[in-house]
């Protein structure tokens, strides 16, 4: 085996992830996730895009204040505006803080969005990375649309920003097109090619359009780089990103034939996971790689019976590994502060006494309507009583009539902006009637694009599971709510989803 080179993990959940239709987060949420990366080691968290908007320009400053360890990054455009204002941001992080500029190099992209000829972008993408330098040593530049791009030009343009003191050159496959062979050969080709290759950390950052994004990003490793870029559960633009649990537990996993390592904290990844579909309201394919729920799951007799006799025989990586601890204090309504606080803690939240409190009293009733109580319901209160709390609209009370007499009706009581409103709405079902009220009290015109029901576990005492995605103004948020009655989890989900959108309109409006 050759010699082992250490990979600089570049998260950009916080950044390419929130890109994902519907994923923006708030400024605490932003700060909760950044914690969990902390957590789990990354080497950079890029943690938005400063001038994009005033809350994402405070989420980065609150970041790089707050988060010891990680470098964090910022992006930005080739224009000078932009680079000082996401060093006014990242300067709270002092030699950690890193600029990550970019501008696009595909003739695509050139002449149909950016309309400049290509010596002009190879001038922009210098004078930002000079630019950049002015404020710190750490200085990403980024060739969007890379893979797109002519090579003897990518390999100009990548020598003249090292030229100008890039410290990283990222060659990102902004349309997810390329193919593991081809990527791998983009990468020697630049190896091959540009004289001052060395003195940059070559970095990659692929998207998922044709599945390939992790393939791509591992394919690039052999041909010599050094960071790659991914997100949580592989969130982002489009398809996504590369996946960060997918491509570190594939270099664990893969050691073997992969003389690569990372510094991050597997054991944290399953958290990591959770905690950002709490959050964002996106939730993880069951099949999905390394962290959906049927990843370590065995349905078939001949598989269960050979991880009885020794679970390597159809596992190649251990739950333990991810932190899935399947050895767990069972909670039900029997169960007092100490154990339910250990399994919080398990499961990485880190709250305040009377955060807990809260929690605790709804995990009493929960307790008492339901035998046992799942990780995912903890989840499900944490966000409920945690997590969305500081919310615009609050719903006080509800009682839904419905059946197959009498005419659905809901009577809703809610909190809006600080006033207690009432009302009682006739509706085509039991969740129309809600919606309908909900509407009525906070007046929103937000368009209804997707709602779904699910159950968080298994039994008819399962809590149900709510997702809503609305639209307004070209804007779309996911909302989500929990409850063991699926009407009033419908209700929490739509008014969750009302408060993220309020507060996106409002981010938007602020940075104008
Ligand atoms: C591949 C990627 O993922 S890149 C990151 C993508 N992320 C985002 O765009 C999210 C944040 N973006 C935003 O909030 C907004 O787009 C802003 C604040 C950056 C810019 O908003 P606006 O000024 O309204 O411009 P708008 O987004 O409509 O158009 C982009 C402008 O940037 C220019 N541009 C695009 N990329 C670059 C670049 N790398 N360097 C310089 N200019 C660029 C475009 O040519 C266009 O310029 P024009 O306004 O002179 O025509
Ligand atoms: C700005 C770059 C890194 C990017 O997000 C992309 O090209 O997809």
């Amino acid at each position: 085996m050759s010699e082992q080179r250490k990979i600089t993990i570049f998260d950009t959940t916080l950044r390419d992830g929130e890109q994902s239709p519907g994923a923006s987060m708030n400024i605490d949420e932003k700060l909760r996730i950044a914690h969990q990366l902390e957590k789990l080691n990354v080497d950079v968290i890029e943690a938005g895009f400063p001038i994009a908007s005033i809350g994402d320009f405070e989420a980065v400053k609150k970041i790089a204040q707050s988060i010891k360890g990680p470098q964090i990054a910022g992006l930005c455009r080739s224009g000078f505006k932009d680079i000082d204002r996401a060093w006014e941001a990242l300067q709270y992080a002092g030699e950690r803080g890193r600029i990550h500029t970019f501008i696009a190099t595909s003739d695509i992209h050139m002449e149909r969005k950016l309309q400049m000829e290509p010596a002009q972008v190879l001038e922009a993408a210098v004078k930002a990375v000079e630019h950049a330098r002015g404020y710190t040593g750490n200085v990403e530049f980024s060739c969007e649309d890379a893979v797109r791009t002519r090579l003897p030009f990518l390999a100009e343009v990548v020598e003249a920003v090292i030229a100008a003191g890039a410290t990283t050159v990222n060659i990102p496959d902004t349309v997810g097109y390329a193919i593991p062979f081809e990527f791998y050969e983009i990468i020697k080709y630049l190896k091959d090619h540009v004289k001052n290759i060395d003195d940059a950390v070559i970095s990659v950052h692929c998207h998922n359009d044709l599945g390939l994004a992790v393939a791509n990003s591992l394919a690039a490793l052999r041909a010599g780089a050094g960071q790659i870029e991914c997100t949580i559960n592989g969130i982002g633009e489009r398809a996504g990103n590369c996946s960060l649990e997918e491509v570190v537990m594939a270099l664990r996993t893969r050691h073997d034939i992969m003389p690569y390592t990372t510094d991050v904290n597997t054991e944290h990844i399953y958290n990591a996971s959770r905690l950002l579909s709490t959050v964002t309201g996106i939730s993880v394919q069951p099949n999905k790689a390394v962290v959906g729920a049927n990843a370590f799951a065995h349905e078939a007799g001949i598989h269960q019976h050979g991880v009885m006799m020794d679970s390597a025989t159809y596992e190649i990586m251990t739950p333990e590994s991810i932190g899935l601890n399947r050895n767990k204090l069972v909670l039900g309504k029997h169960s007092g502060r100490h154990a339910f606080i250990a399994r919080l803690e398990e499961l990485g939240y880190e709250l305040q006494k009377e955060d807990i409190e809260r929690a605790f009293v709804r995990f009493k009733a929960l307790a008492d309507a339901k035998k046992e109580i799942f990780d995912e319901d903890l989840d499900a209160i944490v966000a409920d009583e945690v997590i969305r709390v500081d919310e615009r609209f609050k719903l006080l009370q509800m009682n839904v009539s419905s059946g197959s007499f009498a005419a659905p009706t809901a009577t809703m009581e809610m909190d809006v902006e600080g006033e207690r409103k009432k009302v009682a709405v006739l509706g085509a079902g039991p969740v129309d009637a809600a919606f309908k009220a909900i509407r009525q009290l906070t007046g929103s015109n937000a368009e209804l694009r997707q709602y779904a029901v699910g159950a968080i576990t298994g039994g008819t005492d399962a809590q149900g599971e709510c997702t809503v995605r609305l639209s307004e103004g070209g804007r779309e948020v996911i909302g989500q709510g929990a409850d063991e009655d699926i009407i009033v989890a419908s209700a929490k989900a739509y008014i969750n989803a009302l408060n993220k959108m309020a507060s996106v309109i409002e981010r938007k409006r602020a940075s104008l």
